[in-house]
């Protein structure tokens, strides 16, 4: 009943010359999908020049960030008003590398998810824990302290436009990543958490993404857990060819 996600973000990779070919090679080949959804987030400065090739095509279009204001003095911000009329109709929230090196708190991302819902955007919220925490026994309690605090206040029916992205930062461009069993355990610990947040219809119905270190060889495997709904794809949607390879699990 969950329809699966799978989202290319391609972090700070590719101009526009790069960025076209990857998007025109993608909605070439994935024009027969019917059960799956297709998303790529690429660099804000290639959003105006990608939008109008996806338009009508399987592939929607994402931001990676945005600010929660709607306008104002907040240089090198982007509003999430600015993403819609690119075209966004996701945004990518609280990415452990926005956590890591820009200093975002589960405040933060909370008050980021009202905004693009408010705005028609549907936020794929992060979460995940590093290596020490996973190593001491704390995974399970850091990732639900995130959901709790990045999705405070927000209504079952928000809760239904919300994706979340399960991404063990140990995991995140190492080659490592989690087994299968490891990563099925946390996404029915987080869906375990979005019913008490909401109820379990409502956490029923919400996709929960694995991310770290997903490619071609062990997309499959992990695709068939229970809980997992989908994938969030650093690296490995950048090539084409791995990139729909993901997208065509089995
Ligand atoms: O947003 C994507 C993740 O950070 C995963 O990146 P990765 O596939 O390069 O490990």
């Amino acid at each position: 009943m969950r329809r699966p996600l799978l989202a290319g973000n391609w972090k700070m990779h590719y101009g526009v010359s790069e960025g076209v070919a990857l998007v025109e090679a993608l909605s070439a080949d994935l024009t027969d999908l019917n059960d799956r959804d297709v998303l790529v987030c690429p660099p804000f400065t290639l959003l105006g020049s990608l939008a109008p090739l996806l338009d009508g095509t399987a592939v929607a279009l994402g931001g990676q960030n945005m600010h929660y204001e709607a306008k104002g003095a907040f240089t090198g911000e982007i509003a999430p008003q600015m993403l819609k009329e690119l075209g966004c109709s996701y945004v990518i929230l609280g990415h452990s590398e926005r956590r890591q090196y820009f200093g975002e708190t589960d405040e933060l991302i909370n008050r980021k998810a009202h905004a693009a819902l408010a705005n028609g955007l549907k936020p794929i919220v992060c979460v995940g824990e590093v290596k020490a925490e996973r190593d001491s026994g704390q995974a399970e309690s850091v990732v639900v302290g995130q959901l709790r605090g990045s999705l405070a206040g927000l209504s079952a029916e928000q809760l239904r436009s919300v994706v979340i992205a399960y991404e063990p930062v140990w995991a995140i461009g190492t080659g490592d990543t989690a087994t299968p069993a490891d990563a099925q355990a946390m996404h029915a610990r987080i869906r375990a958490e979005l019913a008490a947040l909401s109820d379990q219809a409502t956490a029923d119905a919400i996709i929960i993404q694995y991310g770290g270190s997903v490619k071609p060889d062990n997309v499959d495997e992990l695709m068939a857990q229970p809980d997992i709904d989908g994938a969030l794809v650093g690296g490995a949607s950048l090539k084409a060819a791995d990139f729909i390879r993901i997208v065509r699990f089995k």
